[in-house]
């Protein structure tokens, strides 16, 4: 099927001739005159899914002939047509290339342009109409810029209708899901940093919901997978979903992944207190340290993205540790696991079958029990301790900073969270951790440090009594004063999820396997493999 030839003409390309051939998949095209290469830059076959536009080029300037006058443009009629295509460069960056083929007469141009068009009409993955909600706030407040200058001329070129939506508070985007009609969208795109995807995520999934009657703050509740996709156009601070997904925070890079459509399966975590749903989360979930420094960087906007070193120095010099009891459901995939070093890059085998195993049943509202489990049986293990951190990593959750993540051999759709545990321990240990997330070590190597791939987990904080034994062992390792204990010990910290704050400590968590779809298609291998997953300092 690949080899079949739909189409083949002799063209002049950069005025050299060429073979151009069309088949189902690809167009491809080589230089006719031996001797005659294309440059080593130059392509010369692209995949047809991987084309972003087929152009007429009607006019074209020259110099005039006359000898006289040098500059002198004279138009021209000529027949060419463009091919728009994606060119991958390096680090997994993304940029619209172009070849230019000029024909022997305007017929056989508008056949070829018609020809390509009917295929690409056949890529029925790719959005025609989307929602856009630009941030104008995210990052370095350059959401509007970065979406009118690089995003909406591709929007253009690809014929994508874009409504577009700038959002006047925290929230408008979110409730505007609840209101507008979706039903001709291929697709919602959100021109913001992690918290603007967390809000068109939860408005999204909290629509779809309603719309089937299923009850969302039901913890078993199997929920229903909303049937559009969403694009992340990075312009946040930190932009961890864009970097866990695509591999990149660059807006060029995700908006070609829109126009090609494509499409990513993506875990969803739902947080529950009591018997009502708090949010969904897609990335990270972290009690003790990471809860404090959100909670304190939070006060701290007008910093921009500098704020999260300053609240992560402060939270580090103060290592407060809290006690609690986490009871978690594993993985019922044996043979995967934190450890096994297998990393989740563009089509992963463990995401496909995770997704096979767990199609879908149809919802029946009328199944819908009202028991609330507390720490339940079968196949429950739980852990009680003093913590300085309680992670939880739905996906690699790399960012520039933690280039491999926080749990470098997480996937992005096993339907599973990486819980990983931090136990109390001096600041110089818990320092050496978070250093070897700059470089290639594994980070839990340690014996204060406990992971395990579970599908869902609860947290209960305990407010512990001051004892004796307690203190001395803390003074032993040399860690805090009796002084600090106190004050160390009596607070509960918050809750980071995905960049913003749950006030409530005690959650329970369950995963819900690829939920959602993004137009992204995961981490790309690429020839410098050590750079895995992007965004690394070589790339
Ligand atoms: N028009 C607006 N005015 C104020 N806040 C807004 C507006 N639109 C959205 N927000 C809120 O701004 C918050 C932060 O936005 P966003 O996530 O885009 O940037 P960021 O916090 O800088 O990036 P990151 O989350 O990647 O660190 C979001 O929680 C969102 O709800």
């Amino acid at each position: 099927m690949a080899d079949q030839v739909l189409a083949r003409e002799t063209f002049l390309l950069k005025n050299r001739q060429v073979d151009v051939t069309l088949s189902p998949t690809r167009l491809s095209w080589y230089p006719l005159t031996a001797g005659d290469a294309l440059h080593a830059s130059d392509a010369n076959a692209v995949d047809l899914s991987e084309v972003i536009a087929v152009t007429p080029v009607e006019k074209r300037c020259q110099r005039s002939k006359d000898g006289f006058s040098d500059i002198e443009l004279t138009p021209i009629s000529c027949s060419r047509f463009a091919v728009h295509y994606v060119q991958k460069k390096r680090g997994r960056i993304w940029r619209p290339g172009k070849v230019t083929f000029k024909c022997p007469d305007p017929t056989v141009c508008r056949e070829w342009i018609d020809r390509l068009q009917e295929r690409l009409n056949q890529e029925y993955l790719r959005p025609r109409r989307l929602l856009v909600f630009v941030n104008p706030f995210g990052g370095k407040k350059r959401g509007v810029q970065i979406y009118q200058q690089k995003v909406a001329p591709l929007f253009d070129l690809a014929r994508i209708k874009a409504d577009v939506i700038v959002t006047e508070r925290a929230g408008h985007a979110r409730d505007l899901l609840q209101e507008l009609e979706l039903n001709k969208l291929d697709g919602i795109v959100c021109v913001g940093g992690d918290g603007m995807f967390s809000e068109i995520l939860n408005g999204l999934i909290t629509r779809t919901q309603q719309e089937a009657g299923v009850d969302k703050d039901w913890l078993a509740a199997e929920l229903v997978r909303p049937h559009l996709r969403i694009g992340i156009i990075p312009a946040g601070s930190t932009d961890a979903v864009s970097y866990a997904t695509v591999g990149v925070n660059d807006p060029v890079t995700s908006a070609l992944h829109i126009i090609i459509g494509d499409c990513q399966p993506l875990d969803v975590s739902s947080v529950h207190y009591r018997s009502q749903l708090l949010r969904y989360n897609v990335s990270f979930l972290g009690y003790g340290f990471y809860g404090d420094v959100v909670r304190d960087s939070d006060l701290r906007r007008w910093m921009g993205p500098t704020r999260y070193d300053y609240s992560g120095f402060k939270k580090f010099c103060r290592r407060k540790i809290y006690e609690g009891e986490v009871a978690f459901l594993p993985c019922s995939d044996q043979g995967s696991s934190p450890y096994d070093q297998i990393r989740c890059t563009e089509g992963c085998l463990v995401c496909k079958q995770a997704g096979e195993k767990d199609k879908p049943t149809p919802f029946n509202p009328s199944e819908q029990p009202r028991a609330v489990e507390t720490f339940g049986p079968g196949g429950w293990q739980r852990v009680r301790g003093r913590f300085i951190a309680i992670n939880a990593a739905t996906n690699s959750c790399a960012c520039k900073k933690t280039p491999k993540g926080v749990s470098p051999s997480a996937h992005l759709a096993d339907g599973c969270t990486d819980l990983i545990l931090i136990h109390a321990t001096p600041r110089y240990r818990f320092l050496g951790h978070l250093l070897k997330h700059l470089t290639d070590s594994d980070r839990f190597n340690h014996s204060f440090i406990e992971v395990y791939r579970v599908r869902e987990f609860k947290f209960r904080p305990v407010i512990i009594e001051e004892t004796e034994d307690d203190m001395v062992e803390d003074e032993e390792a040399g860690v805090l004063s009796r002084r600090n204990y106190r004050r160390n010990t009596r607070r509960n910290s918050v809750w980071n999820c995905d960049g913003e704050i749950i006030d409530q400590p005690a959650i329970d968590v369950k995963v819900h396997c690829q939920l959602i779809k993004l137009f992204a298609r995961g981490i790309e291998e690429t020839k410098q493999s050590s750079c895995w997953p992007v965004g690394c300092f070589c790339a």
